[in-house]
């Protein structure tokens, strides 16, 4: 991990209230599987090639929602105005910038209209993704993907992984429940059910099914992506159910806690998928080596979440773009190194395990 990436958390935790910083920084009940997300990664070495490289490596990718200069996007977070008074406005910018996508979540504190209208701002041709969690009164799903669309949304990222709440410890310690006055899930707001102004509150259900998706779907021509995937078998229903990709997520650690490594999980779903859609992967990606391996390991891009929290609460939009600057050079640094010339040239077979010999191959 770059050093400067590795004390972004105390950077961000030097001026961030105590309750936001552990809301951003917690995960579910022992924080198992937080740590594990980062620690899977430590677990596993990149076997070099050599004498195949070239100078320039092209690190673009191409998604179903957008070109990305570099395999990285930024994960749906939510509230980002806690972080720093620009909130996503300037985490839209950076990420335009940067030529990749902010996937910005439902409970953003700027509303996606005004996101998107920052990213292009930043760049013309900036494409900003829209995350929801299907709410079980579908009228107001409709109404969410309706805005997103309006706003020039190019990608739906539907974020199935979270039936119920997750249990956060550390926010029930401190008894978070609310944001700070001034500050909403600003596309909450004038919803059917709630009062003129109003901000409703984001409903997860244990009840929302394919069923769900299915109608989801039929709402849009914007292609969907289905976030929180671990299981194989729910990667290959994804793609029946006409999912344009597959984001490997256990939520940054925050809903179950007996949950794998997201990049332990991640092979099992590329077999799985076996090309018919992209998949993405996030959870504990901290450095360019990570994005390196877990594209060797099948993975189209990978999704940053924290890093991104602490370089905006630390520095702003500059916090955010150096964080995307540190992981392109990083990652374009150890692909010259495995003697890749582009994002394909990361196989699994230059995949090992650490401690176990070169013959004991992951995935
Ligand atoms: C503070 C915080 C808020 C999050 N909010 C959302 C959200 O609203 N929707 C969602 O799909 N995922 C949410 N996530 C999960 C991220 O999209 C992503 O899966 C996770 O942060 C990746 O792990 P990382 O933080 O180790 O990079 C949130 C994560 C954090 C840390
Ligand atoms: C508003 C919350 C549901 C956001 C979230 O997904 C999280 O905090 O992990």
């Amino acid at each position: 991990m770059s050093t400067w990436i590795a004390g972004l958390p105390e950077q961000a935790r030097a001026v961030l209230d105590p309750v936001h910083y552990d809301y951003y920084a917690g995960g579910v009940g022992d924080e198992v599987v937080l740590g594990e997300n980062e620690a899977a990664f430590r677990r596993l070495a990149l076997l070099p090639r050599v004498l195949r490289g070239r100078s320039e490596r092209d690190l673009s990718v191409e998604l179903p929602g957008g070109r990305l200069d570099l395999p990285v996007l930024i994960a749906p977070t939510a509230f980002h105005r806690l972080a720093h008074p620009d909130g996503e406005l300037a985490t839209a910018r950076a990420a335009a910038a940067a030529g990749t996508v902010l996937v910005s979540g439902v409970a953003a504190t700027v509303a996606i209209g005004e996101v998107v209208a920052a990213a292009r701002s930043a760049a013309a041709d900036a494409s900003v993704w829209f995350q929801l969690y299907p709410q079980p009164d579908e009228d107001v799903t409709a109404c969410l993907v309706e805005r997103a669309e309006r706003a020039g949304c190019a990608a739906l990222v539907v974020t199935a992984d979270s039936p119920v709440f997750g249990r956060h410890r550390r926010d029930a310690e401190h008894g978070f429940h609310d944001l700070p006055a001034g500050l909403a899930a600003e596309n909450m707001r004038d919803l059917p059910g709630a009062p003129p102004g109003g901000v409703r509150d984001i409903e997860m259900s244990p009840s929302v099914s394919w069923a769900h998706l299915d109608r989801l779907r039929e709402l849009t021509s914007l292609p969907v992506w289905l976030k929180g995937v671990l299981h194989p078998a729910d990667a290959v229903l994804a793609v029946e159910h006409g999912m344009a990709g597959i984001v490997v997520s256990n939520h940054g650690g925050r809903q179950s806690d007996l949950a794998p490594a997201a990049v332990e999980a991640l092979p099992a779903v590329v077999d799985a998928v076996a090309g018919r859609v992209p998949v993405v992967l996030d959870g504990g990606v901290r450095s360019g080596g990570d994005v390196a391996v877990a594209l060797a390991l099948g993975a189209a891009a990978v999704g940053v979440g924290r890093p991104v929290l602490w370089g905006l609460a630390a520095a702003g939009e500059p916090g955010v773009a150096r964080v995307l600057d540190v992981l392109r050079d990083e990652f374009d640094h150890v692909l010259a190194l495995c003697g890749g010339r582009d994002p394909a040239d990361l196989t699994r077979d230059l995949v090992v395990a650490r401690g176990t010999g070169v013959f004991a191959r992951c995935g």
